[in-house]
């Protein structure tokens, strides 16, 4: 018999048993070792808006919202990496004015949130091809790299134009190119060499990968990095993504750590 992958049950979900109050979940997770890296695909605001007759651009506004509001819980609980994935390289398949508007995105964000996220001494980075994105979101992109580079706390990450599979593919490449200009021996390419080739260099790999609205896939999302990363589905769209389900679904990390190697 298949056993369907076990879905996380949020607080919204009744057969839970009594909600608990935010402080009482931060009692709890504060209590066990934390996910070093926690990534997020931020899935289902095209569908929050669809439910509230409004226009998905709607639940992208919302969507970012709660990004907001996660990285803002992130940083005070002490994780060191927080990813999102914002814009796959899929994406550019969707109508021209929600990729307008999703690429004006970053702009918006550094506007209203580069001051906060510098006085948190967060540092922003982008896993991706900017290059392909237009040029005022590049713009943005640079700047909160730049401006953010000397940080030291928070790592912040936002995936956009990125892929999975390109990325490996041109990891392989470039370890092809130093392989034949002997920059490097074939016998040295192993897994800690191919880590470096990423886009994810120096950063740990996942410990948590949680991906809202109930789709079960990873969608070409980290997939080197995510070889050994608790994964996490909950049915929740991401706008109503709430820092009490982000707090509860770190506990359900935290029971299936306690877990981990017992037989
Ligand atoms: C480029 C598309 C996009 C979409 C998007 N969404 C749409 C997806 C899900 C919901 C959140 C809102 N967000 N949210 C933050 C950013 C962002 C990216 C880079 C940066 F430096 C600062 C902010 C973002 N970028």
């Amino acid at each position: 018999m298949i056993k369907s992958l076990k879905r996380f049950v949020s607080a919204e979900n009744p057969d839970k048993g009594a909600k608990r109050t935010k402080e009482e979940l931060l009692e709890s997770i504060k209590s066990a070792p934390l996910p070093e890296h926690v990534a997020i695909i931020t899935d289902g605001n095209g569908r929050w808006a669809k439910k509230r007759g409004l226009p998905r651009t709607a639940g992208h506004a919302q969507g970012m919202k709660r990004v907001r509001e996660t990285i803002r819980a992130a940083d005070a609980l002490g994780i060191k990496v927080l990813t999102f994935y914002s814009f796959s390289t899929e994406n550019w398949k969707r109508p021209q004015d929600e990729v307008e508007y999703l690429m004006k995105l970053p702009i918006e964000f550094l506007k209203t949130d580069l001051n906060e996220l510098i006085e948190r001494n967060v540092k922003v980075q982008m896993l991706g091809e900017k290059s392909k994105t237009p040029s005022a979101t590049q713009q943005a992109l640079l700047a909160f790299e730049e401006k953010t580079k000397d940080n030291t706390g928070l790592i912040l990450n936002f995936a956009i134009n990125y892929g999975s599979r390109d990325e490996i593919l041109q990891a392989v490449h470039r370890i092809i190119d130093d392989v034949q200009n002997g920059h490097i021996d074939k016998e040295q390419v192993n897994e800690q060499l191919m880590s470096q080739y990423l886009l994810t260099k120096g950063l740990p790999d996942p410990d948590l990968v949680i991906r809202t609205s109930g789709e079960i896939r990873v969608s070409n999302f980290l997939l080197w990095q995510l070889a050994y990363s608790e994964l996490l589905f909950t049915d929740v769209l991401w706008p109503d993504f709430t820092d009490e389900i982000f707090y509860e679904a770190i506990e359900d990390f935290q029971r299936r750590s306690r877990r981990f190697g017992a037989v």
